[in-house]
């Protein structure tokens, strides 16, 4: 292990949360102060006042043209993908496209609720000698008088009248069964005490969950027990990244004008969180020809781009869209960072996404346009929409909304700092993005917050 290696292992052991967000929560002293070139970064505004641009789409009317462009292109009223017939096992985050019907009574067949005696009329019993357990095919009718050991969830015998629990029950020295004490009153057994009786839960036919439901863990389990092997379901959209830029590296340390490609590792797992399965992660580079290549050979129902959105010489999105004759539906957004995002439609049932190159800016393109893109597309539910008030102040953009990295602490929302188009800092310790409307926030007031999908379920939870 190297020295480094050591270092960083001894601190994870006292490294708790709130040190982390310590952070990204406070400026550091030797943090320059100055607005030179290179504060776009740390400026509030997070962009020059000279690149507002009055075409811009609002930023929640640009969501609602995302959420919206799969019906328009399909011309159906859902909007979302052809639904499939998916085994149980690979459905889970998926939506219901057709009602969970009951393909059997639940329970199927009359069981027993407790392990005790299936019993047949006043007590005291005669004990047959074999029991029943469960999974086994029924046994002969009891008579009167008579009593079987039971397991819980076995099929009681026909002219069973209860089930006695272990703990109510005595075997004497001759073999008798006797209730004891614990039933009220004593020695009493109530008619269809402890049996679940079939059909208890449902009907075969009977309607347990609507359409739109996501399949969710338990979701399964009532599928699976209500007979199922498969489920109709919507499928993922597909969803191909081409990350442009001839700047980026795949690995190692940055060097001679070289950097780390941060949006190759961020987008798939991001992507897949918000529904989508992603095909294929390419590094196309700064080449037009190989841009236009990859876009009109995809057959992918979204196509992610990465960088080259804005307008310099090797900001290849505008042409290429421009020689594909695709419709641009969204072309910049009034929004801080990643107002050069894009959303077009590049042939019937396929969208493109264009976030911009700056990672943080690219984000935020991720949550206006690829994430209700991607909910109609997956027919998922739209999330709830929720408030907080923010602790802090937090400096608006004159014209643009701005969203900002926070952490959630007990009921308010933290801004962080770090938060310029370039920088993962914030957004790598936020729980939420802070919807800041022009203007800008004062402490105290309620800011519309985004969860990032895995800040409330973890990981496991939503990247499945
Ligand atoms: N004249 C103007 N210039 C710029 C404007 C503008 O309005 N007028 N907008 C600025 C803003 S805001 C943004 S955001 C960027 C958007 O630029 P592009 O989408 O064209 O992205 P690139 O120029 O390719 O890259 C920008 C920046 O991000 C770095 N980058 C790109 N890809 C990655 C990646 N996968 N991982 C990490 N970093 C990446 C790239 O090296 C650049 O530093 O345009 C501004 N300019
Ligand atoms: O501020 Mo730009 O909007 O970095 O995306």
């Amino acid at each position: 292990m190297t020295a480094h290696g050591t270092r960083a292992d001894e601190n994870a052991d006292d490294l708790d949360v709130e040190e982390a967000l310590a952070l990204v929560k406070e400026l550091p002293d030797r943090t320059p102060a100055p607005r030179t070139s290179s504060s776009h970064d740390r400026s509030p505004e997070g962009g020059r006042s000279g690149d507002h641009r009055h075409d811009a789409t609002a930023w929640t009317e640009a969501r609602a043209i995302a959420e919206r462009a799969p019906r328009h292109a399909t011309g159906s009223r859902t909007g979302y993908l052809t639904p499939v017939d998916m085994p149980l096992a690979s459905a889970l985050g998926l939506t219901l496209a057709a009602p969970l019907t009951a393909l059997t009574d639940l329970p199927s067949f009359d069981t027993s609720a407790m392990d005790g005696w299936a019993v047949s009329g006043p007590g005291p019993w005669d004990v047959r000698d074999k029991g029943v357990l469960a999974g086994h095919a029924g046994h002969a009718p009891l008579a009167d008088g008579e009593a079987v050991r039971i397991a819980t969830g076995a099929r009681i015998p026909p002219d069973t009248t209860a089930v006695l629990r272990t703990e109510h029950g005595r075997v004497d020295d001759v073999g008798r069964l006797h209730a004891t004490g614990a039933t009220r009153p004593p020695h009493t057994v109530t008619h269809g005490q402890d049996i679940r009786p079939r059909g208890q839960e449902c009907r075969s036919g009977d309607q347990l969950l609507p359409v739109g439901t996501p399949v969710s863990p338990p979701v399964l389990g009532m599928a699976a027990a209500a007979g199922y092997d498969t489920l109709r379901v919507v499928p993922r959209p597909r969803a191909e990244v081409f990350v442009l830029g001839d700047e980026l590296l795949g690995e190692g340390l940055p060097h001679d004008g070289l950097i780390r490609d941060a949006l190759g590792p961020l987008l798939p797992p991001w992507l897949r969180a918000l529904g989508a399965e992603v095909t294929a992660v390419r590094r196309v580079g700064d080449d037009e020809q190989a841009l236009y290549e990859a876009i009109t050979s995809s057959d992918a129902d979204v196509i992610v781009t990465t960088g080259g959105t804005a307008a310099g010489p090797v900001d290849h999105v505008h042409p290429t869209l421009r020689r594909i004759g695709a419709e641009l539906l969204v072309d910049g957004v009034q929004v801080r960072p990643g107002h050069p995002m894009l959303l077009a439609r590049t042939k019937k049932n396929q969208h493109l996404v264009g976030l911009p190159g700056n990672p943080l800016a690219a984000v935020s393109g991720l949550l206006t346009l690829a994430e209700p893109l991607l909910r109609t597309l997956a027919a998922r539910p739209a999330p709830e929409p929720y408030t907080l008030p923010l602790r802090d102040a937090v400096q608006g953009h004159p014209y643009d909304t701005r969203l900002i990295p926070v952490a959630v602490r007990g009921e308010r929302a933290l801004p962080l700092l770090y938060n310029g188009p370039a920088m993962l800092r914030g957004i790598a310790a936020a729980d939420a993005l802070a919807v800041v409307p022009p203007g800008g926030a004062r402490p105290g007031e309620e800011a519309e917050l985004l969860d990032l999908p895995w800040a409330s379920g973890g990981i496991g939870v939503c990247f499945t």
